[in-house]
């Protein structure tokens, strides 16, 4: 099976390295030097510094040279997916999404924005805590890869397991992708927490009441409550929001210490997706009448809100059930 991957980040990088592993790979970068440095150093310095990379992986900056791989995992960021799918050979290949997020506008998450730009083509979601480059070092990673084809799914897990990435099968494909776009808002808070010096008291009821939103919406888009439990959203829920190796994290340390999140959005070559799915993740929740509190209190924040003002407000929220 030769693998196609779209887009030379970190985390497409990561995953050509585990692919190659097993194979051919064609990996599409947006920038010329990404192309150039894997091509020549067999290296992606600008997003993946200091990782060696296998010379089974070759890369292009032409979309159309994808036409037929065997399968294309997708991992342009969420608000891109659409536009650079609508440019690339597809036809009946199995897209493997691993980008996280919903598309600003659309309200759709990148599965569905991809159903959407190739109706033909088999949609998989593959998720979970993974760091990108703890996984291109080989060390030992679980993850979520969902499809509702199984024997595809099967095919699909077997081209990418390795001695440290374990793929686990699912045919809910809707929770895998919930999680992941979730969990990404919630990360932002838990930096918030962190960047205030609010205490690890409120870090962890951040990551438990964000869980119960994550859940309330997962299952209202018709999610399964034991995918949302599982890796793609308990798993890297935990994973994002208690390490400053997670951009989104990073962006709420920044906005907890009171900088504008202008700024520190447009210091960076990274992206943090909880940025940009924050505000339309508040109008998705409101679509399904879900109470989203913690991902609201995010938005105000981006918008500029003090940390003082939406803490009080989570706080003084009407008493009420846990569950
Ligand atoms: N880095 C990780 O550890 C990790 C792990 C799991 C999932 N993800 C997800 O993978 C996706 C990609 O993240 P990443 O970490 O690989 O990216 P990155 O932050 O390392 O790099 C940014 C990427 O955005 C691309 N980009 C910028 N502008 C673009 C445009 N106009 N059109 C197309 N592409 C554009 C760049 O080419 C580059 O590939 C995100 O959805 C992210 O949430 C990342
Ligand atoms: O750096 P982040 O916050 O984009 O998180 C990376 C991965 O999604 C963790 O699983």
């Amino acid at each position: 099976m030769k693998i196609g991957v779209i887009g030379g980040g970190a985390w497409g990088t990561a995953l050509a390295a585990v692919a190659a592993r097993g194979g051919e790979v064609l990996l599409w970068a947006r920038e010329p030097e990404v192309v150039a440095a894997i091509n020549a150093d067999h290296a992606n310095p600008l997003f993946l510094p200091g990782v060696a990379l296998s010379p089974a992986i070759r890369a292009t900056g032409a979309l159309g040279d994808l036409a037929g791989v065997d399968a294309l995992l997708v991992v342009a960021p969420a608000q891109h997916v659409g536009r650079v799918l609508a440019e690339t050979p597809v036809g009946a290949t199995p897209l493997v999404m691993c980008a996280k997020g919903i598309e600003a506008g659309t309200r759709r998450l990148v599965g569905e924005v991809a159903h959407a730009a190739h109706p033909g083509a088999p949609i998989a979601v593959l998720s979970g805590p993974t760091f990108a480059h703890e996984v291109a070092a080989g060390l030992p990673t679980a993850v979520t890869l969902a499809c509702e084809d199984s024997d595809l799914q099967a095919r699909l897990a077997a081209r990418l397991a390795g001695p440290a990435f374990r793929p686990y099968a699912s045919t809910d494909v809707m929770g895998a992708e919930i999680g992941g776009a979730v969990k990404n808002v919630l990360a932002i808070a838990c930096g918030v927490v962190e960047g205030a010096g609010l205490g690890q008291n409120a870090r962890a009821a951040l990551i438990a009441r964000g869980f119960a939103e994550m859940t309330r919406f997962g299952l209202a888009r018709g999610a399964r409550a034991e995918t949302l439990a599982g890796l793609s959203g308990l798993g890297d829920l935990v994973l994002t929001c208690s390490s400053t190796s997670s951009r989104n994290f990073s962006l709420g340390v920044g906005l907890g210490r009171g900088e504008s999140a202008a700024t520190l959005l447009a210091d960076r070559r990274t992206v943090a997706e909880g940025a940009f799915t924050a505000p339309v993740l508040v109008e998705a929740a409101r679509d399904v009448e879900v109470d989203m509190p913690i991902v609201e209190a995010v938005c105000r924040l981006l918008d500029g809100a003090e940390v003082r003002a939406v803490t009080r407000d989570l706080l003084s929220r009407p008493l009420r059930d846990e569950v």
